[in-house]
């Protein structure tokens, strides 16, 4: 059964994508995880779009939107942007790219992130990718990935930790619950990381 993406364009014209067949995955994961890098290599092979919320509201910010002051501090604090922005910028994007087939990264954060993207879009995603990784190996990760994000230090990392384990890990919880929670050992090394990927891309029931 198909879903109707109703995505709105920028001038607030209206229906973009139509009554497109679109199929979602959600990539998760803690910061530092891989997602980013992961997704680059599925797109090669898979041909998805990537839309990764974080890059979306760094975009968003720079762009020098209205809300581009609040996007900064929440960033710089490790909070999670208020739904109701991270959505619109979602649906634009999907109407935008021209493709069916989305990986979300980085986005459903917590519950509200999870209900109002399903509330708005009524899209619910053909499985989750959950990139599993210790904390250690995580932080180690982020303080030598040398993009010059504004939170990729010490302390906001701690509070992005946080965040992880008190809103996000229970939206993974939610789907695992719903058998939809497909779990990747992100510890190894990039290559080794991606055949697991591969697999679960190319197992029958998630071929999508
Ligand atoms: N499997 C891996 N082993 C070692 N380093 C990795 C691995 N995957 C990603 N990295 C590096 O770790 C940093 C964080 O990766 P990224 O893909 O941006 O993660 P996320 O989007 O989950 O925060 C980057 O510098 C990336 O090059
Ligand atoms: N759904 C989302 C995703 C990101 N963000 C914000 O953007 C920051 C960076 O997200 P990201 O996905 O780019 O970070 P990584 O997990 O890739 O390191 C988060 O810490 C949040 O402050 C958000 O508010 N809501
Ligand atoms: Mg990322």
């Amino acid at each position: 059964m198909g879903t109707v993406v109703d995505a709105t364009n920028k001038e607030g014209n209206g229906a973009v994508l139509g009554d497109k067949n679109v199929t979602v995955v959600f990539v998760l994961g803690g910061p530092g995880s891989g997602k980013g890098t992961q997704c680059a290599n599925i797109v090669k092979h898979f041909g998805y779009t990537h839309l990764s919320a974080g890059d979306l509201l760094r975009a968003e910010q720079k762009s020098g939107s209205e809300n581009g002051t609040m996007i900064q501090n929440m960033i710089k604090e490790g909070k999670i942007v208020p739904s109701e922005v991270t959505v619109k910028l979602l649906q634009r994007a999907m109407a935008e790219s021209g493709n069916d087939k989305f990986l979300i990264d980085g986005f459903p954060r917590n519950e509200e992130n999870r209900a109002a993207f399903e509330l708005v879009t009524g899209i619910q995603p053909a499985f989750i990718l959950f990139f599993d990784c210790p904390e250690e190996e995580m932080e180690r990760r982020l303080l030598g990935r040398n993009q010059g994000r504004e939170d990729d230090n010490i302390e906001t990392i701690r509070k992005r930790f946080k965040v992880f384990l008190e809103s996000s890990l229970p939206v993974i919880e939610y789907y695992n619950s719903k058998g939809k929670v497909r779990k990747i050992d992100a510890a190894k090394p990039v290559e080794e990381v991606f055949e697991a990927v591969k697999a679960v891309f190319t197992t029958p029931d998630d071929k999508v």
